[in-house]
């Protein structure tokens, strides 16, 4: 039997870590929701601390997904560019409200001769994290694009959307600033929460990382006491909940597990 080392204390979300624009969040809720909450406390998650949870990271070529990755996972930066071939991958491992939770992070290549074989590992996906260019207005344009390509792959009213600005540093406040416009624009037309980083600088890159497990934590602890409800009763039950702010997912629903 091999014995996981214990989860970095670094990796240790105790409270809901909060969105980056409250125009283009995932929910508007600022602590996990109380269903979520008591399950941890009452250790009612069933499988959810045995899991891996599936991020695929897409976009255009040379818009930084590996450097934002490597900046998380790794807390390096490499200023040469070297084109993802295919796909690779990293594991991180947290502990969200006293359970662990592991995320599997998928570095996709953007290069169109490589598209093929990166888009045969799409499939299975929790969230998709949608990377363009704050400098670089094509990149935000084809974002709809790849949303389209992992959507083909994966239950739209299940996954989660992250659209990532990146390179910040490059990107003087002004220019910034118009260029964010458009963004959450594009955030709000695909139901994403909107991220701005700087895997340079290092910029929001933790904050980022730590939204993406505490929500792919929360859709998974309110699937699975949806799930054990419904076996109970031999029907499906819905979670109750008083609080009425959206939980979106691709589909512009809340996932089938909040509502
Ligand atoms: N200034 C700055 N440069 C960055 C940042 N992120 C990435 N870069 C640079 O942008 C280039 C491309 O970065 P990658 O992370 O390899 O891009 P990618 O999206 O993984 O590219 P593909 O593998 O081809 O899809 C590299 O030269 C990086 O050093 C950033 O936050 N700031």
């Amino acid at each position: 039997m091999s014995v996981l080392a214990p989860v970095r204390r670094d990796r240790v979300v105790a409270e809901l870590p909060q969105c980056f624009r409250k125009e283009a969040a995932l929910h508007a809720r600022t602590a996990f929701h109380p269903s979520v909450t008591s399950a941890c406390q009452e250790q009612r998650t069933g499988t959810v601390g045995f899991k891996i949870s599936k991020i695929i990271v897409v976009g255009d070529l040379s818009v930084g997904k590996t450097c934002l990755i490597n900046r998380f996972c790794k807390d390096t930066f490499d200023k040469n560019y070297k084109a993802t071939i295919g796909v690779d991958f990293e594991m991180e491992r947290f502990e969200v409200l006293g359970v662990p939770f592991s995320l599997q992070l998928w570095d996709t290549a953007g290069q169109e001769r490589f598209k093929c074989i990166a888009s045969t590992y799409y499939r299975g996906a929790q969230a998709i994290v949608i990377v363009f260019d704050v400098n670089n207005v094509a990149s935000l344009e084809h974002t709809r694009q790849w949303l389209a390509d992992a959507l083909k792959e994966n239950d739209p009213a299940n996954v989660l959307l992250f659209l990532v600005g990146s390179k910040k540093d490059l990107s003087p406040p002004a220019r910034y600033s118009l260029a964010e416009k458009d963004a959450l624009k594009v955030a709000q037309e695909m139901r994403a929460e909107y991220w701005a980083v700087s895997s340079l600088t290092g910029e929001n890159v933790r904050e980022f990382f730590f939204r993406v497990a505490a929500l792919t934590f929360e859709s998974s602890v309110l699937a699975e006491l949806e799930r054990s409800s419904a076996r109970k009763i031999g029907d499906v039950v819905r979670i109750s909940s008083n609080d009425s702010d959206v939980y979106l997912t691709a589909q512009g629903k809340k996932p089938k597990c909040c509502r």
